[in-house]
């Protein structure tokens, strides 16, 4: 959101204890007018400094209280067993809720995050492992939904991130599962043929792309390095300004981004994270080639957690090789009003043209109307398996 400038001050510690009417939602929305003459930029700062002073109060005790909450767990083994994405959906929502602007519902969002992420990471902070290195919008990903007070283990595949959290070293792992430009990651739909943990969350991602290189010109770029899923997202964009450029696909775009540092005709597309740490500089962005490009991250952890009041349920259903099956397994979650968001099928590693069918309904597991849905689909289904109910994801 852009900020207005405008001078005159926000509301003092508003209390909104109504729902706002959607009009005040819009990003833009500027402070109310008043008739008082406007304050000079000491007095402003002066306001700045006691609302700064009792934000930090507050930021205080709300740690303590979430410590005491800790502690009234009881004795756990580790900051896994005091996360409750449930509960912190529930908050996140709350602040939504709340939101009468200026600041709009994503930046709110950010800092309750923030806040939860060093409120939880008070008995030891989450390790969170992704497909790194340092710089990838997994990374970004992870930010977005655990906050920076984690500890982030860049892994060199998905496949490696799966394993790890199976085996315990990271408590959560982000996965990328689909583009809203190139559809499925299918790598990761696949691990779930065989693994045991469950998603958890999901968090969506609006993906900028830049083009990156040392010196940030144009002029003699010879070669251009990104993940194939950048370069598909970018196509147009390249075709106009680099189409004699010699594309070469590598595993992530942070490693683009290491490779472009080395030489001054070279480039590398990815995000403008990977410039800060790889030391390059914009030659343009964003360059992808639609504008509301967006990516959908799973967070994938060991334990199913309870409902949050808005969530969705990804299951992986095969199906008998009988006439209606498909339809005859779909039916249920109709029947009890359930929405399905997602399908998708994959060749199942059960033999030959056998399919796995990828869904998402809205719905939690521990809910009457799925457990119902679920029973009655049994007859069609060759087997289900529940691979997690999580809150929908926020802003
Ligand atoms: O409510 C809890 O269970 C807490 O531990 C507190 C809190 C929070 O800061 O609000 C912190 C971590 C949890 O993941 C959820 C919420």
């Amino acid at each position: 959101m852009k900020k207005t400038g405008k001078a005159a001050p926000k509301k003092q510690a508003a209390k909104t204890t109504t729902k706002k009417p959607a009009a005040a939602k819009t990003p833009d929305a500027v402070p109310p007018k008043t008739d008082a003459a406007p304050l000079d930029l000491a007095t402003l700062r002066e306001r700045i400094d006691g609302i700064d002073r009792h934000i930090q109060e507050l930021i205080g005790e709300r740690a303590q209280f979430a410590n005491q909450v800790g502690k009234a767990k009881g004795k756990l083994a580790a900051a896994v067993d005091y996360y409750r994405p449930e509960r912190e959906a529930q908050v996140l929502r709350r602040v939504v809720d709340r939101n009468d602007g200026p600041l709009n519902d994503e930046v709110l969002v950010r800092l309750f995050r923030e806040i939860m992420s060093a409120c939880l990471a008070q008995q030891e902070p989450l390790k969170i492992g992704y497909l790194g290195p340092e710089g990838t919008h997994s990374q970004q990903a992870v930010y977005k939904h655990f906050g920076h007070s984690i500890h982030g283990l860049p892994l060199a595949s998905i496949e490696e991130v799966f394993q790890e959290v199976e085996a315990g070293h990271a408590d959560f792992g982000v996965v990328p599962v689909e583009n809203s430009t190139q559809g499925t990651i299918q790598s990761t739909l696949d691990m779930f043929l065989t693994s045991k943990l469950k998603i958890c969350g999901e968090v969506e991602l609006r993906v900028h792309q830049h083009l990156l290189s040392r010196n940030g010109q144009i002029e003699g770029i010879e070669r251009v390095y990104s993940h194939p899923q950048s370069f598909a997202q970018c196509k147009a964009w390249l075709r106009q300004y680099l189409p004699r450029a010699e594309k070469i696909p590598v595993s992530s775009n942070a490693e683009a981004a290491r490779r472009a540092r080395s030489a001054d005709d070279s480039a590398a597309i990815a995000g403008i994270s990977a410039a800060n740490v790889y030391g390059l500089k914009s030659v343009a962005g964003p360059i992808e080639d639609r504008p509301d490009n967006t990516t959908r991250f799973l967070v994938i952890g060991r334990e199913l957690f309870p409902p949050s009041g808005n969530d969705r349920t990804s299951l992986m259903i095969f199906i008998k090789d009988q006439p209606g099956a498909l339809y005859h397994v779909l039916e249920p979650f109709a029947k009890h009003g359930l929405s399905m968001n997602r399908i998708e099928s994959r060749p199942g590693h059960t033999g030959l043209w056998q399919y796995a069918f990828f869904i998402d309904i809205g719905g939690h597991v521990h809910e009457e109307a799925m457990r119902r849905a679920l029973d009655e689909l049994a007859d069609y289904a060759q087997e289900v398996k529940v691979l997690g109910s999580y809150p929908v994801a926020i802003a």
